[in-house]
């Protein structure tokens, strides 16, 4: 097991690495690039099998196939999107989950309005299509884009037609079984912890 800081600092490293073009990467490299210090980059990488090369640093591809088996890249997922408002749309339409072997192969909702309409080269579809979809992709993870009001009702209809793990997006705190994972997206807290930061630097330069 990772330290949850490594492993966020991991996928830094793994996406500084998809887009190296040397054959070799020092630790002080990865480290500049990403303002963070060369000890902790060697400290985080130590934690891998692979040993990097005392001089000549890291070889890059050797690197990225140990951190694609990690993050489960090197198998491609399956995911559906339930909500086919904003945020299930942006979603589907974002092509840079391919480069990370994840693909979108369902988009979901209750509205008659938005069945049978196109996003990107997905059509919507009813949520009786669900298990039927599921089933023939075998699709592991759902994301739901529904309003918190209906996300728990979503969850149920995920877990009872397989689905193994939810990204959450809805403000809503989701009951699941044990052996369903579930990762809660709050952007909002995200810009509530970069305001708290702007509000501390912006005091101190005041007091400095
Ligand atoms: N839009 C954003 O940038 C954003 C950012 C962060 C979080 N969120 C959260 O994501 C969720 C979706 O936001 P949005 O802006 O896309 O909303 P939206 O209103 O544009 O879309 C929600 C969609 O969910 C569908 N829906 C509602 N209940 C459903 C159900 N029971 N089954 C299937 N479909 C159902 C609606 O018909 C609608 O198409 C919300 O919970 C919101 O708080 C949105």
């Amino acid at each position: 097991m990772f330290p949850k800081a490594t492993l966020e600092r991991l996928k830094l490293y793994h996406r500084l690495l998809s887009e190296e073009k040397e054959e070799y990467i020092s630790s002080e490299e990865i480290g500049g690039r990403l303002g963070i210090p060369p000890e902790q980059v060697r400290k985080d990488l130590s934690y891998l099998e692979y040993k990097g090369k005392p001089k000549v640093g890291y070889h890059v591809k050797s690197l990225l196939d140990e951190l694609n088996r990690l993050f489960g890249l090197d198998k491609k997922v399956k995911v559906i999107i339930v909500g086919a408002g904003n945020l299930g749309t942006a979603l589907t339409n974002y092509p840079g989950f391919s480069n990370y072997n994840i693909e979108i192969v369902g988009i979901f909702d209750k509205d008659p309005a938005k069945i049978g309409k196109k996003v990107g080269d997905l059509v919507v579809l009813p949520m009786e299509y669900l298990e039927r979809v599921i089933k023939r992709f075998n699709v592991e993870i759902g994301a739901i884009c529904v309003p918190k009001e209906s996300a728990q009702e979503v969850a149920n209809l995920l877990v009872e037609n397989g689905i193994k793990a939810i990204w959450n997006f809805a403000p809503a705190l989701i009951s699941v079984p044990e052996y369903v994972i579930v990762r809660n997206e709050d952007i909002t807290l995200g810009l509530l912890s970069l305001k708290h930061m702007l509000e501390v630097k912006n005091t101190q330069s005041k007091q400095g």
